[in-house]
C-alpha cells in the first residue's frame, strides 16, 4: 500500500422482514472474510454484524434497531425515533425483500427507510423464479413507491449477483481510513461484541427511558473448554436508573440477560454462563483504568 492511496469506509444496515434472507445475505456477502477488532472511539452504537475489508474498500455491515417488524405495538412514535436516529449513522441501507413478496410487514419496513440515506432494494431468492422476466412487473410495482439509489436482484444462498450488489453500494462508501483491522475474531473481539450484544438489549428493554450515557464493561471473559463464563456490568449514572434497568423483582434485568445470552451463544455458537450487575459509576471518566476497559485507550 502506498501512501497517496485513498480508502473509503462505511457503514451499511440490512433491513427487511424476518425471513426474507438478511442473515443469508450477509453471511455470503462476508463470507469466510470476517474480521471484528477492538473499537476506536468513535464507533457506532450498532451491533457490527460482519465486515467485508477489499483491496481499498471496507464495507461495515451492522444491525438496526428498531426494524423488528413482529413487535408492531412497540412501534410508536419513540420508536420510529430510534430507528430514525439508528440509521442516521450508516451510509447505505439495503432494504431487502423476497421476490415477487410484499406484503404488509414489508410495507410497514419501507415505512420506515431514511429518506436522506441512498436505499438499495435487493430482491432476494430470484433462484426460485424460473422465468426471471417475471421480476419486472416486480420491480416495477416496488419503484413506484418510493426512489431507490439501485435495484439489484440476487440470490444469496447461492451467492449469485452479490458482487454485482457490492458495486451497487461502492459509490455510496465515503472516502476514509478502515476503521478495523483485517484480522480474525479473537477472544477480544468477542468481549466487545458481548458488551454490544447486551447494550442492545438495554436499549431494547428500557426504549427511551435510559439516556444514552448507559455504557457496558465485561469485567470478566473467560473461555473453559466451549463453555464462555462471561461477567458484565452495566454502568449508569444515577441510582433511580439502576432501578429502572432492574426492574420490580429483578424481572427487567433477568430478561435483559437472557435474551442477550441468547444472542450471545447463537454468535459465538457455543454455551455461555452469562452474570449482569448494574453499578452506578462515579468519576469514571476520570480513571485511566476504566477507559481502557471500555476501549478508550
Ligand atoms: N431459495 C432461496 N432461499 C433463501 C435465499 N436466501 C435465504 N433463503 C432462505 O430463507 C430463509 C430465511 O433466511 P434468513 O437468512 O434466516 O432470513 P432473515 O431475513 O435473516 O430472517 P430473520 O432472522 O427472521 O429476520 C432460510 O430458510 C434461508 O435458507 C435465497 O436466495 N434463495
Amino acid at each position: 500500500m502506498t501512501e497517496s492511496q485513498v480508502f473509503h469506509s462505511g457503514f451499511i444496515a440490512i433491513v427487511g422482514r424476518p425471513n426474507v434472507g438478511k442473515s443469508t445475505l450477509l453471511n455470503h456477502l462476508i463470507g469466510q472474510k470476517i474480521s471484528i477488532t477492538s473499537r476506536k472511539a468513535q464507533t457506532t452504537r450498532h451491533r457490527i454484524t460482519g465486515i467485508l475489508t477489499e483491496a481499498d474498500t471496507q464495507f461495515v455491515f451492522v444491525d438496526t434497531p428498531g426494524f423488528q417488524t413482529q413487535h408492531t405495538n412497540a412501534l410508536n412514535r419513540g420508536m420510529n425515533r430510534v430507528v430514525t436516529n439508528s440509521l442516521r449513522e450508516v451510509n447505505v441501507v439495503l432494504f431487502v425483500l423476497e421476490a415477487r413478496q410484499f406484503d404488509e410487514r414489508d410495507q410497514q419496513v419501507m415505512g420506515l427507510l431514511p429518506q436522506d440515506r441512498p436505499v438499495i432494494l435487493v430482491i432476494n431468492k430470484a433462484d426460485l423464479l424460473a422465468d426471471k422476466s417475471e421480476l419486472l412487473p416486480f420491480i416495477e410495482k416496488i419503484s413506484a413507491l418510493r426512489h431507490f439509489a439501485a435495484i439489484v436482484p440476487v440470490s444469496a444462498r447461492q451467492g449469485k449477483q452479490l458482487d454485482t450488489l457490492l458495486e451497487a453500494i461502492r459509490p455510496y462508501i465515503p472516502e476514509g481510513e478502515h476503521l478495523y483491522a483485517e484480522d480474525e475474531i479473537t477472544d477480544r473481539n468477542e468481549r466487545f461484541l458481548a458488551a454490544e450484544l447486551l447494550r442492545e438489549k438495554v436499549f431494547r428493554f428500557t426504549g427511551e427511558e435510559l439516556p444514552y450515557s448507559v455504557s457496558v464493561v465485561i469485567e470478566q471473559f473467560k473461555l473453559e473448554g466451549k463453555l464462555r463464563r462471561i461477567h458484565a456490568a452495566i454502568l449508569v449514572d444515577k441510582e433511580a436508573h439502576k432501578a429502572m434497568l432492574i426492574g420490580s423483582k429483578g424481572e427487567k434485568l433477568k430478561e435483559i440477560a437472557t435474551q442477550a445470552r441468547l444472542d450471545m451463544e447463537k454468535l459465538f455458537d457455543g454455551k455461555v454462563f452469562l452474570e449482569v450487575f448494574v453499578k452506578v459509576r462515579s468519576g469514571w471518566a476520570d480513571s485511566a483504568h476504566m477507559l481502557k476497559t471500555l476501549g478508550y485507550e
